[in-house]
This record gives C-alpha cells, sequence and structure tokens, in this order.
C-alpha cells in the first residue's frame, strides 16, 4: 500500500479491461479516485466502477475515443468536474494487429498510430496544460511494450507507435521536469490478460513465447499494475524520464545466439 496515493485522482485509459483494468483496481485498493475510460464494453467499466465504490474509494466511467482530440478534452474536464483536480494520468489504451508491412494500407497504419501514439501525446499534452494551469506537480506514466526497443516482425504499425512513444516521453520528461511534472513509461513483455488468455494456453504458443524469457513466465497484468502504483507514489519521487520494462527478461533477447543457458 502506498498511503499517499489515497484520495490522488488517476486517469486510466482503456481502463476497462487488461492491464487498464488491473491498475484501474489498484488504484481503487490504493484509495485513490478512479477515473476509467473506455471506448466500448460500458458494462465492464460500469463494474469496476461499483467494485471501486463498494470497496469505500471513489470512481467514475467517461466513455472516450483516445485518438480524438474532443474526447481527451471531454476526458480531463469530466475528471475535473467530479473530483476537483487530476494528479496521474494514465495513457494505456492500445491496439495491435499483424499485418506484414507491404500490405498495410493506409488506414492500417493510422489506426494504431492515432490510438497508440496521437491518444498518448493528446493524453499527456492535455494533463501537462491541466498541471500548469492548476499548480499540480503531476505524473504521466505511459503503457508502451518492449516493442519500443524490440522489432516486431508484420506489426510495422505497432513497434513504430511504440518505438515513438519512448521518445515522446523522453522529449516532454526534458521539457516539464523542472515544474515536478513526472513523466516515465512502462513497457510490459507478453501479459496474460482476459484477451489473451486462450492463446497463451494453446501449449505451441506458450512454449515460443517463453523461449523469449529469461524468467520462464509470462506475466500477469497485476504484475503491471504494481509498477504504475510504485511510479505514481512517492517512492518513486526521482524516477523521471525513463522506462520500467515488466518483461522477465525479454529486453536481454534470450532466443538471439544461445537462447536462455
Ligand atoms: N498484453 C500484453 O502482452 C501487452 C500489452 N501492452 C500494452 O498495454 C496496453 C493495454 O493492453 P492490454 O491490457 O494488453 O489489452 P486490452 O485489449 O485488454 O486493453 C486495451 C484497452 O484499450 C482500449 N482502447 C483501444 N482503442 C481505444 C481508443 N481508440 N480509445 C480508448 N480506448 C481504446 C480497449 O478498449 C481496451 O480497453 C496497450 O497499450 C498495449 O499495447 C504492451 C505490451 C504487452
Ligand atoms: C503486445 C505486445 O506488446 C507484446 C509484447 O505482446
Amino acid at each position: 500500500m502506498y498511503k499517499d496515493l489515497k484520495d490522488k485522482v488517476v486517469i486510466i485509459t482503456g481502463g476497462n479491461s487488461g492491464i487498464g483494468k488491473a491498475t484501474s483496481e489498484r488504484f481503487g485498493k490504493e484509495g485513490s479516485k478512479v477515473v476509467i475510460n473506455y471506448l466500448d464494453h460500458e458494462e465492464e467499466a460500469e463494474a469496476i466502477v461499483q467494485s471501486i465504490k463498494d470497496s469505500g474509494s471513489d470512481a467514475i466511467a467517461v466513455q472516450g475515443d483516445v485518438s480524438k482530440e474532443e474526447d481527451i478534452m471531454n476526458l480531463i474536464q469530466k475528471a475535473h468536474e467530479a473530483f476537483g483536480r487530476i494528479d496521474i494520468m494514465i495513457n494505456n489504451a492500445g491496439f495491435e494487429k499483424p499485418i506484414p508491412t507491404h500490405k498495410t494500407s493506409l488506414e492500417d497504419w493510422s489506426k494504431v498510430i492515432d490510438i497508440n501514439l496521437t491518444g498518448a501525446f493528446l493524453g499527456s499534452r492535455e494533463a501537462v496544460k491541466y498541471f500548469l494551469d492548476q499548480g499540480i506537480k503531476g505524473q504521466i506514466i505511459n503503457t508502451a511494450s518492449v516493442h519500443d526497443v524490440i522489432p516486431w516482425p508484420n506489426y510495422v504499425n505497432y513497434a513504430a507507435s511504440k518505438g515513438g512513444l519512448k521518445l515522446m516521453m523522453e522529449t516532454m520528461s526534458m521539457e516539464y521536469g523542472k515544474y515536478g511534472i513526472r513523466i516515465n513509461n512502462v513497457s510490459p513483455g507478453a501479459i496474460v490478460t482476459e484477451h489473451t488468455r486462450e492463446k497463451f494456453s494453446d501449449p505451441t504458443t506458450r512454449d515460443e513465447t517463453l523461449e523469449m524469457i529469461p524468467l520462464n513466465e509470462i506475466g500477469e497484468a497485476d504484475q503491471v499494475a504494481n509498477i504504475n502504483v510504485f511510479l505514481a507514489s512517492e517512492e518513486a519521487s526521482y524516477i523521471h524520464g525513463t522506462t520500467i520494462y515488466v518483461d522477465g527478461g525479454m529486453t536481454n533477447y534470450p532466443a538471439f545466439m544461445g537462447g536462455k543457458g
């Protein structure tokens, strides 16, 4: 538990499923006031709101597409109206779909860039504007991916979006550190979520994935949520402008020349 997170107001985009859901629930357990952005599946978002309220904290759900400027502005406004301030912005919403590069249409390219990179840019820009206006030493945490450094064949748009997110975060950290605004990325490796549980229960897929992970385990969404709350807490007050990899060691490229040893 991080006592300083009690009553902090946190926005989590794509907060109704997978890593976003685990993060929303974990902030709720910390006593934070949670603003859950969702694109669709309102019922999932409302169920998390209810469970956070049942546990004694507070939450709201706000529908919106992170790639739309007006939806991000509405998200910030709704959070402010509900709780009177915003302390932490977590740009977590993301989308991926494999396609060989030569078959990737402009529409395929733009969809992923618009959600994963432009969405995080809009969320970060509006959060920084809010923090500066209100004199809040707020924080931004982006969910990136090990594919911000590891190339990923057939996912050219995804790898470009996450690589871009890394330099976007680093650049913004240099601009806004002087205001006490901390900005970091959390980059997961292979994480089981409700959407990927079936894929990873296939023995071949599981074994192929484990070959790339020195810790020999596929991660869980809670293990990423743990790092999000740590980074947001005072315990991490000197961590700024960096990426924490939550990947069981995947970024050490164990499958390259000799495997895991
Ligand atoms: N699960 C994994 O193995 C890994 C996931 N990630 C990243 O973690 C983040 C969360 O992904 P997961 O929890 O795995 O998947 P997920 O599919 O459960 O969650 C993604 C969320 O983003 C939302 N979303 C998609 N487009 C949106 C839009 N235009 N506006 C608002 N919300 C939108 C979805 O509705 C969903 O709630 C993503 O950024 C993903 O790229 C990174 C590395 C590994
Ligand atoms: C989606 C993603 O980034 C991985 C590592 O699977």
